[in-house]
C-alpha cells in the first residue's frame, strides 16, 4: 500500500476576516507514506530547521491522535514557502491527521478533524479550508468548532511571496491586546458584509470589504512594508483587492485574468525581491490517494 496524502496551501484572513476567513489554494504539500521502520524517517528537502524524525510537525500531530501509530519512512515534497502566510504549519498538522486516519485507522469526520486541527494551530482559518477545500468561515462557539465551506467567485489570484521568512507568532506579537467596543463592532460588520458579498458572488463589492480591514493590518504594516506598495499597484491595474495572507509577508492580490498581466509586469518593474506566483482556488482541500 503506497498511501500518498495531498494538502493544499491556504490564504487566510481576506482582509477583515481575522482568524475566521480563509480559502484553499493551488500550492501542495505532500506526503508519500513509504515502508513500515523501526522509527519514523521523514524525508524531505524543506532545509535545516526542520526536522527528519518523530519530532517533525507532521508526525507529532499523527502521533498525537494515535500514540500507537506504527513508524514509517515518508517522503514530504511541498511546494508552500514556510512562515510567509500560505499556512505551511496548517498544511502539516492537516497532513498529519490524515496520517494517523490513514495508518491509525482513527475514524473521524471531516468536522472532527477541522475540530482537531484548529485545537492544533490556535485558530481555524487556515485548517479549515486545507480541510474543507474553497472558501470557508470559522468560528468557535463553547469550544466548539463551527465551519460553513462556500463556493469563492471564479477568479485569479497572484500571490507577492517575500523572500524572508515572518513567524505568526511575531507578527502576532504587533497585534493590539484590546480593541475598544465601537472599533470591534465596526471591524465585524465590514467582516460580516464581506461574507455576504462573497456568498453572493458580488466579487466587487467583496473588494473593497477586504482592503477594509480594521483588526491587524495596520498593525503588521511596518513589517510589511511592500502591502502599501502592492495595493497601489493594484489599484492603479483594477485588482479587486490586495490584501496581507494570514500573518504575511504573503502579499495576496485578487484580479481578472485579463489584467493579470499588466498587473505582474507593473510589480515587477517596482525592483521588488519577492517571487511572484499565479494561483487559483483549490475546490477540494486534502485529498488521499491509494
Ligand atoms: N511540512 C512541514 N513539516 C514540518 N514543519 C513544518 C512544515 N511546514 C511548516 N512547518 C513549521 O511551521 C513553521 C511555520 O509556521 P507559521 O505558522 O509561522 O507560518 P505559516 O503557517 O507558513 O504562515 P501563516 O500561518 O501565516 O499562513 C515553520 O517554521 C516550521 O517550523
Ligand atoms: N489569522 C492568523 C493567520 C496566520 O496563522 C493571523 O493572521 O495571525
Amino acid at each position: 500500500m503506497k498511501v500518498q496524502i495531498r494538502v493544499p496551501a491556504t490564504s487566510a484572513n481576506l482582509g477583515p476576516g481575522f482568524d475566521s476567513l480563509g480559502i484553499a489554494i493551488t500550492l501542495y504539500l505532500t506526503v508519500t507514506v513509504l515502508e513500515e521502520n523501526s522509527n519514523w524517517i521523514v524525508e524531505h528537502d524543506m532545509g535545516k530547521g526542520i526536522p527528519h524524525n518523530e519530532t517533525n510537525m507532521i508526525i507529532k500531530t499523527a502521533l498525537r491522535l494515535c500514540p500507537s501509530l506504527p513508524a514509517h519512512r515518508i517522503k514530504v515534497e511541498s511546494d508552500i514557502p514556510l512562515a510567509r502566510g500560505l499556512g505551511s504549519s496548517s498544511s502539516a498538522i492537516v497532513a498529519g491527521i490524515e496520517l494517523a486516519v490513514q495508518l491509525g485507522k482513527v475514524s473521524l469526520t471531516k468536522t472532527e478533524k477541522v475540530q482537531q486541527a484548529a485545537e492544533l494551530e490556535g485558530h481555524p482559518d487556515n485548517v479549515a479550508p486545507a480541510i474543507l477545500g474553497d472558501f470557508v468561515v470559522s468560528s468557535f462557539v463553547d469550544g466548539k468548532n463551527i465551519s460553513i465551506k462556500g463556493y469563492f467567485p471564479e477568479t485569479r489570484l497572484v500571490a507577492y511571496i517575500p523572500e524572508q521568512e515572518l513567524l505568526t507568532t511575531e507578527s502576532r506579537n504587533v497585534l493590539p491586546k484590546q480593541l475598544p467596543f465601537m472599533e470591534a463592532t465596526h471591524a465585524g460588520s465590514i467582516g460580516n458584509t464581506l461574507v455576504a458579498a462573497l456568498m453572493t458572488n458580488q466579487l466587487e463589492q467583496a473588494g473593497q470589504l477586504m482592503e477594509a480591514d480594521l483588526y491587524h493590518e495596520r498593525y503588521r504594516q511596518k513589517l510589511v512594508p511592500h502591502l502599501a506598495q502592492l495595493r497601489k499597484i493594484g489599484h492603479l491595474h483594477h485588482a479587486v483587492a490586495t490584501y496581507l495572507s494570514g500573518a504575511g509577508p504573503t502579499v495576496m492580490t485578487i484580479i481578472s485574468e485579463q489584467k493579470l498581466d499588466a498587473f505582474t509586469d507593473a510589480v515587477k518593474q517596482t525592483g521588488l525581491s519577492g517571487k511572484l506566483v499565479n494561483l487559483e482556488v483549490d475546490r477540494q482541500g486534502v485529498t488521499v490517494k491509494k
